[in-house]
């Protein structure tokens, strides 16, 4: 497994081992002692799985309250996203600051989203299953959301027509967020 550090303090990408052969491929898309080993360590107690029939849809950006913060392992089965994780730790030097990475069926790419990170994505073809563990339950009441398209962090998703959920169009912009994160 190969762990890719990115500019934002304890994101990361994550690659596994892929075993190749004249059928297709194998892979142990998650091992506890390896990520261990890699010093990726969260009990993931949830498992979710999202499809999105329709290239362009735009789901986020999402996070859970203190806490019920959650850790991400975010990977896509099939299709692809454009992965987007926004930095909402207030005393963080990177705080407002994002990155956007392509995971896909076909790079089979994992991202690891910290505890205070708004995350969301947006598919790049139809049909797309986006598979992610979270160490943490699901808690409507402090579920929490940023708006995809706030000015002020300039996020350049790749399309020009979002296909987006009705709580989705009604995020506040981070400066009126509600955040609990230092
Ligand atoms: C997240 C979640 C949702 N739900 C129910 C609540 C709604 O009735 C339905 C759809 O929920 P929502 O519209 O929030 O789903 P997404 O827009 O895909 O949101 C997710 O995708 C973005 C990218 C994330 O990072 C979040 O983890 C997650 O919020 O599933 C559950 O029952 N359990 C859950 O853990």
């Amino acid at each position: 497994m190969k762990v890719i550090p990115l500019k934002l303090e304890d994101a990361k990408i994550i690659e596994p081992v892929v075993h190749g052969d004249h059928r297709g491929f194998f892979m142990e898309s998650y091992n506890e002692q390896i990520m261990k080993e890699n010093g990726i360590d969260h009990a993931f107690i949830q498992d979710n799985q999202s499809l999105s029939a329709e290239a362009g849809v735009i789901r986020g950006l999402h996070y859970q309250l203190n806490p019920k913060a959650q850790t991400k392992l975010i990977r896509v089965l099939s299709g692809a996203i454009y992965d987007v994780i926004l930095d909402i730790r207030k005393s963080s030097p990177t705080f407002g600051q994002w990155v956007g990475v392509i995971l896909s069926e076909h790079n089979r790419r994992q991202l690891l989203v910290p505890k205070g990170f708004a995350h969301g994505f947006c598919t790049l073809v139809p049909n797309t299953q986006v598979l992610y563990k979270v160490d943490e339950y699901y808690s409507p009441k402090n579920d929490r959301g940023i708006m995809w398209n706030d000015p002020a962090l300039g996020i350049d998703w790749p399309t020009s027509h979002a296909i987006l959920s009705e709580k989705d169009q009604k995020h506040p912009a981070l400066a009126d967020a509600n955040i609990n994160f230092d």
